[in-house]
């Protein structure tokens, strides 16, 4: 395999400028294998074009250090050849070998002067060198550097892929091969120059990396590459050189957040100088090593998560922002890489690291079926900062016992693997953070989770009911007599000095008011035929649908269902206005709303992000529409699984006749469905209360199903609606869930026999 040009790069710019070693190798042993990765998809060409050009743009400054590393470097070469019996750095050693025992004297003397121990320091000044840290002395890539990195003198790092389920997913994205090449932007297009010989060091190309340039005992991926560490005594100048921190946006970042990247701990990168690498050494706790770990959720997200718990003791931490961080993070600790690309960002890094864990997992032949692995996760609390990129979510964290995350994840949806759960229209349903309806809806609907590290499970988002097979639904207008619209109206029906004919279902006056929302007086009798059922007669059917899909011979007595208050919307054989007040439910979302992880554990939920007055829309409950007779079926088959259920029985009107099996109908939002399929259960005190809407079809079997606030509901509230659970009763299609629903009035807690029909099946 090719030896890898970043690498070689990267360590030639290190020591040329006399950092230490030893104290990088650790830690780029494991940036690097991860950015290898991407940096490998670039076409060698392009490299060589890249590196040319900003090793001539730095060639000035370079020679300038290295004329003041000169005395330095002729002292340390007779000092070497001295010394030449004592073991070689590893580096030094790699040189040697690539030059056929060639040793560069002013190179080889300032990549000991500053991080050796063993070694004198080079006669420049600490300032200068922080000014002139990271300039790299042109050279001339003769032959292609080595790409093959080989751990522990063995094992090559990117093996060929075996079979998914036998390995960790960080085991995984370390040895699956890269198969094409991926143009990175900016880089691709840079005109190749010619470099002048005369600079042409080194050549640090010919041999793998190999274990002698790492601690040997490190695990490929399993070691942490990057911690953020505490420092007890000093702020950091990110700008190095200077003991404290300017404030950028955000407030003054405490000394413990001092940045650097490590190795399990016990090593630091000291990129820049002594002091700094004092700093990072500082106070690491030795029991709570640094980790990465590399995730993927079962849709192939993948989440490069960078960890250490470097805040223990320090009750003075406080979280900085994800710009302090990734500041911080990109200017002390990974310069390396900026002579090498200018483009270099923390952010990239990491979104890189996921998109090569993506590219290289997805779809590859030998994968198993079984779905991707997913690493063990700690659960960060406390708010998490969604990034500004538009790709890539960097979500700087802490954890109640102190760990600081730096947590990257994709947000592009690809699938890591293809589970074979997933058909190709699954596939079609996994949601954009931005906004899951795919457009279907007038404004966006994002979603977030500030909680785990779940996404959104698939599911395809549709703004309507779509018939599943069977259902008796008819649409035509044929069915709609004068009576049951307003054929001769014009404008705002609300602004008739006498309802018209649509007004009749809610006893002559219209459900909605003026201003949009629902009447009060509607509305409280709708949300006291919730509360107290009991109060309001019951339907109860001669022959429950429910009953008759369970036992088609003895049927047991229906259970009842709640009478509901219907509201009759003017539609299209109206002759009033699209805008008609009379016409809410149809014209869809109009509330700003966001799906959320909760974290009572209800799973995910669903929320407004902006005020809502009492008696708003706030959405319907859009589904597949099925006969209650597929709905028993699917239940059967997932009744094990203990996933949520999206189920909800259309049975308002369920009892008032003889129901035939295709007209007993539900809506099922598993596979088809909008944002109501995340509105939670809440018992008693919910802030929404779903109603009957009837739009385009003159009956009650087929209706739909709308939600509306019960009361002013504020932004970032969670919207619930009481499914209607009887909690004691166990003779239901689905197991209940044990409800976290948190209302004082909890039926669950209570175990109260209040008997209301549960339109929400379980
Ligand atoms: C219509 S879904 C609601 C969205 C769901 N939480 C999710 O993650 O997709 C209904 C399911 O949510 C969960 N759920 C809803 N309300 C709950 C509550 N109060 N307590 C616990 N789980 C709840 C149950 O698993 C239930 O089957």
């Amino acid at each position: 395999m090719a030896p890898n040009p970043r690498v070689a790069a990267a360590f030639r710019a290190m020591g040329d400028i006399g950092i230490s070693q030893d104290k990088v190798k650790p830690v780029l042993k494991n940036l690097l294998k991860l950015y290898d990765k991407s940096w490998e998809l670039i076409e060698e060409e392009n490299y060589r074009a890249l590196a040319d050009a900003i090793f001539e743009e730095e060639e000035t400054k370079v020679m300038e250090l290295k004329k003041k590393c000169k005395n330095t470097d002729e002292e340390d070469l007779e000092e070497e050849a001295l010394t030449h019996d004592e073991p070689e750095r590893p580096l030094k050693r790699l040189r040697l070998r690539g030059q056929g025992g060639q040793v560069s004297p002013s190179v080889n003397a300032c990549n000991q002067s500053l991080g050796g121990s063993s070694v004198k320091r080079p006669k420049v000044e600490e300032d200068e060198l922080s000014k002139t840290s990271f300039r790299q002395q042109p050279r001339e890539i003769k032959e292609t550097p080595h790409r093959n990195i080989v751990n522990k003198g063995k094992q090559p790092l990117l093996p060929q892929i075996e079979p998914l389920g036998k390995r960790s997913m960080s085991e995984r994205a370390a040895s699956i091969r890269i198969k094409e090449p991926m143009a990175e932007p900016g880089i691709a297009s840079l005109p190749k120059q010619k470099v002048p010989d005369t600079h042409g060091l080194i050549k640090p190309k010919d041999e793998p990396f190999t274990d002698d340039m790492f601690s040997s005992d490190v695990p490929d991926y399993e070691v942490p590459i990057a911690v953020i560490r505490p420092d007890p005594s000093s702020k950091v100048d990110s700008s190095v050189g200077n003991n404290t921190v300017e404030k950028q946006d955000g407030p003054e970042i405490p000394a413990s957040q001092c940045l650097g990247v490590g190795n399990r701990g016990d090593d630091a990168l000291a990129l820049t100088s002594e002091r700094e690498t004092n700093c990072t050494l500082a106070t690491i706790p030795e029991e709570s090593p640094p980790n990465v770990e590399i995730a993927s959720s079962p849709l192939g997200e993948v989440k490069i998560s960078l960890s250490c718990n470097s805040t223990l003791g320090r009750p003075d931490f406080h979280m900085p922002s994800r710009t302090e961080v990734m500041k911080l993070m990109e200017d002390k600790c990974l310069r390396t890489y900026k002579i090498i690309d200018p483009k270099f960002s923390v952010m990239k890094l990491l979104n890189d690291m996921c998109e090569c864990v993506l590219e290289l997992g997805t779809y590859s032949p030998n994968e198993s079926q079984e779905g991707p692995d997913v690493l063990e996760r700690s659960s960060a609390q406390g708010p998490l900062g969604i990034g500004d990129d538009e790709e890539t979510l960097c979500m700087p964290s802490c954890t109640t016992n102190g760990s600081v995350h730096v947590q990257c994840s994709t947000a592009v949806d690809v699938p890591l693997s293809r589970p074979m759960s997933l058909s190709s229209s699954d596939l079609m349903s996994i949601h954009d953070v931005n906004d899951i309806t795919r457009g279907e809806e007038r404004d966006r609907i994002s979603w977030v989770n500030e909680i785990n590290g779940e996404r959104l499970p698939p599911f395809k988002y549709i703004r309507q009911n779509l018939v599943f097979q069977n259902a008796s639904v008819n649409f035509a207008l044929s069915r709609i007599g004068d009576e049951d619209c307003c054929s001769s109206c014009l404008g705002d029906c609300l602004f008739l000095s006498t309802p018209c004919h649509c007004a009749n279902e809610t006893g002559g006056q219209f459900a909605y008011a003026k201003e949009g929302f629902l009447r009060e007086e509607f509305l409280e009798e709708c949300i006291s035929m919730t509360l107290d059922p009991q109060r309001h007669q019951n339907l109860y059917c001669r022959e429950c649908p429910l009953e008759r899909v369970r036992n088609d011979v003895c049927l047991e007595p229906c259970k009842g269902h709640l009478r509901r208050k219907f509201i009759k919307e003017c539609w299209s054989k109206c002759g009033c206005s699209k805008n008609c007040g009379n016409r809410v439910v149809q014209r869809g979302i109009t509330c700003k709303l966001q799906v959320f992880c909760t974290s009572e554990g209800k799973g995910w939920g669903l929320r407004t992000l902006e005020d809502l007055p009492k008696g708003a829309f706030v959405c319907e409950y859009a589904g597949e529409i099925l006969t209650n007779t597929e709905l028993y079926d699917r239940n059967l088959e997932n009744s094990k699984s203990g996933k949520p259920t999206y189920s909800v029985l259309l049975d308002a009107d369920w009892g008032s006749g003889d129901l035939k099996n295709e007209e007993a109908l539900c809506l099922d939002a598993t596979f088809f469905g909008n944002v109501a399929r995340f509105i939670n259960h809440r018992c008693l005190d919910a802030n929404l209360v779903e109603i009957p809407v009837k739009v385009e079809s003159p009956d009650r079997i087929y209706y739909h199903l709308a939600f509306f606030t019960t009361r002013v509901v504020t932004a970032l509230e969670e919207l619930t609606w009481d499914y209607g659970i009887n909690f004691d009763d166990h003779d239901q299609p689905m197991k209940a869930f044990c409800c976290r629903c948190g209302s004082k009035f909890c039926r669950n807690m209570k175990r109260s026999t209040r008997s209301r029909s549960a339109s929400i099946v379980r």
